[in-house]
């Protein structure tokens, strides 16, 4: 079932709570779909702009927009992906065994759409890079869950591409950007199972006063 999103209206409080418990209840169950479970269609057109738009109205310190996109589908997807093999190839010096060459080779076409967030993140006077990068990471979370609440799914790897210049330079990134990830997006086949998450109480402390003198 397609999950939508309530239609807030932040300013009168009935409508607002139940708003909010809808969008609770989205987050709170949110998963990665394995990317062999994500098949056609993927979002396009005036949707895929929309998922977009809500990934980059992210926090931004200095407004920089210190990061960017790009799409990897149909033909452009499976050129890159035979390119990379033969990157990985050559790699190795061998001629790659069948699992491997289809790995490499369908490496951005294993889902229908494959969208690479990559930060830009350079030295400003004000603003320290580290968080421009931490904006990037924001931007790659929005747009998974804006992929999720159109009713898609999407699941976010780097893999070896994202740290091979030369695997970089065949994808159109440049040397002075870094991968956050490459989002694979597509209709989910299956639900996903559950995954173990994190204890509260391993992760929350609460400050205290310092002791009176
Ligand atoms: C920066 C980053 C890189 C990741 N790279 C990979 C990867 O290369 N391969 C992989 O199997 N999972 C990778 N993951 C983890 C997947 O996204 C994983 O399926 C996800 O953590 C599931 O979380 P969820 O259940 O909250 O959606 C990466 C996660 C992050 C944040």
């Amino acid at each position: 079932m397609i999950w939508r999103p309530p239609r807030a209206s932040w300013n009168a409080p009935s409508r607002k709570d139940a708003a909010l418990t809808d969008t609770t209840t989205f987050l709170a169950t949110r998963r990665s779909i394995p990317i062999p479970l994500l098949a056609a269609p993927a979002p396009d057109g005036a949707e895929l702009d929309q998922i977009l738009q809500i990934a980059s109205r992210v926090p931004d310190h200095g407004k920089l927009a210190p990061w960017r996109f790009i799409l990897y589908r149909g033909d452009a997807a499976n050129d890159l992906g035979k390119a990379l093999a033969e990157l990985a190839e050559a790699r190795e010096g061998a001629p790659l065994g069948e699992a491997r060459q289809r790995a490499e080779s369908t490496r951005l076409s294993r889902s229908p759409l494959v969208i690479a967030i990559v930060s830009t993140a350079r030295e400003h006077v004000k603003i320290p890079v580290w968080e421009q990068v931490l904006s990037a990471g924001a931007a790659a979370m929005n747009l998974v869950t804006a992929v999720h609440a159109r009713g898609y799914g999407a699941n976010w790897v780097t893999e070896w591409i994202a740290y091979d210049e030369d695997a970089k330079a065949l994808l159109g990134i440049a040397a002075d950007e870094k991968v956050v990830g490459f989002v694979h997006v597509g209709t989910p086949q299956d639900a996903p199972t559950e995954r173990p998450r994190p204890d509260l109480a391993d992760i929350v402390t609460e400050a205290r006063a310092r002791e009176a003198k």
